[in-house]
């Protein structure tokens, strides 16, 4: 099982996508997603500089050894840039090994704790009227749980919310950032009253999330997450910045909402305080950002102890090669909660042949041996690389805000 070749392929049907593949002495190969929204070339130098040299003749069956030589071996540990190369070496490695198995890299985890996986969908609209006819579409397309996000009075460009009606919502939609303004008070004034609308229109079953994208202090979030309670959501998400973990204990203490909290982190130390405290819910990093599958798993088992589900990022900016394997990963989890599912443009499906299956508003995993994601080298070169950033946010007043 030495490791005979490595590369990397970018390429961007509709957006930009990073692919490290990794091919075996047999000619067995895997795949494994390295995009970083935004930053994707500064993973492509890592892995081709400083990664990819290093795995050539290794053995590729020794997943945890790669690993900790990639993570230790570095020296300069953690970060974005080094746990997206890290994960795409590791979700490529058990690609390979579930194929060499001849099993569905569920199998490999344990095997199924449930039949399917249930999503959550994005909904969104201009104001609250048109996300409600959001969330009608998607409750008739057989979703059981959406995220709803509307625009608020005063804000010209708002988080989650397409530039026009009906149209995709892509954050990274300029090739320098876009500048955006931020009110904390509009928004705070305004949100609770899309929750209120959903429950009236749509009852009490459906599952309702929201993401805050960061933007709130901890006594804000408290405020809001008090506001929503009667709203019973699924959770609220990214309520505040979170590189104090202790934000959390302020926001806990005043709300019984759920938070969900990690689609920015990338290893087990940015959740610790968070898990043990039990001051979260959810747990966001996905497999592409938060080691592959060797360290999202230490991190899930860490969280089941202390009640603390899964609930993995899922946008259009993470390649079919990491909802693929999330797929198997959700499969197998005894902790899961839920997968975002923001659908990929046909354009990227068709560069990225899979396996699962989007059924009723949930997903059902592959039975082909990996984790059944593959790409189309000839099609996705018909896709060039095309920079392109994530906004800022700007408060009324001009001070940079979090985006
Ligand atoms: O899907 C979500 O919850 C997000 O917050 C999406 C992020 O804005 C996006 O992945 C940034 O690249
Ligand atoms: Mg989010």
């Amino acid at each position: 099982m030495k490791i005979s070749d490595a590369y990397v392929i970018v390429t961007s049907p509709g957006r930009n996508f990073v692919t490290l593949k990794i091919v075996t002495e047999s000619g067995t190969y895997g795949i494994g997603d390295a995009t970083l929204n935004g930053r994707e070339m500064a993973v492509v130098a890592y892995l081709e500089e400083h990664v990819i040299p290093a795995l050539i003749g290794r053995d590729a069956s020794r997943i945890e050894d790669i690993w900790h030589y990639l993570y230790r071996g570095a020296y300069w540990r953690r970060g974005p840039v080094t746990m997206a190369a890290v994960s795409a070496v590791d979700l490529a490695l058990w690609d390979i090994k579930a194929k060499a198995a001849g099993m569905p890299l569920y199998q490999l985890l344990g095997g199924k704790s449930r039949e399917q996986v249930m999503t959550y969908a994005h909904c969104t609209g201009r104001d609250i009227e048109g996300c409600l006819a959001e969330v009608e579409k998607h409750v008739k397309l057989g979703y059981r749980a959406v995220r709803v996000q509307a625009g608020v009075p005063g804000i010209p460009t708002i988080y989650g919310v397409a530039k026009r009606e009906g149209e995709r919502y892509e954050p990274a939609d300029a090739e320098l950032p876009a500048e955006h303004v931020w009110s904390t008070e509009k928004y705070l004034n305004h949100v609770p009253k899309l929750f209120a609308a959903v429950r009236e229109r749509f009852g009490d079953e459906l599952h309702v999330l929201h993401d805050v994208h960061h933007r709130l202090t901890p006594i804000e979030a408290a405020r809001l997450g008090k506001a929503v309670e009667p709203y019973h959501l699924f959770w609220l998400e990214d309520c505040v910045p979170a590189e104090n973990q202790e934000s959390f204990r302020l926001i806990r203490q005043h709300t019984t909402t759920p938070l969900a909290v990690g689609e920015v982190f990338n290893s087990i130390h940015d959740y610790r305080e968070l898990i043990e405290n039990q001051w979260i819910d959810y747990i966001r990093t996905p497999l592409s950002h938060g080691g592959g599958i060797t360290h999202m798993r230490r991190i899930a088992d860490l969280a089941g102890l202390y009640h603390v589900r899964t609930g993995f990022h899922g946008p259009t900016d993470l390649s079919p090669v990491c909802l693929g394997a999330a797929v198997h990963f959700d499969t197998w989890v005894p902790n899961f909660g839920i997968q975002e599912h923001m659908p990929h443009t046909p354009e990227t499906d068709a560069v990225f042949p899979h396996d699962y299956r989007f059924e009723d508003g949930h997903f059902l995993v592959g039975e082909a041996p990996g984790h059944g994601v593959d790409i189309d080298e000839a099609m996705a070169k018909q896709h060039p690389y095309k920079r392109a950033s994530l906004p800022v946010n700007r408060l009324e007043d001009g001070t940079l805000w979090h985006w």
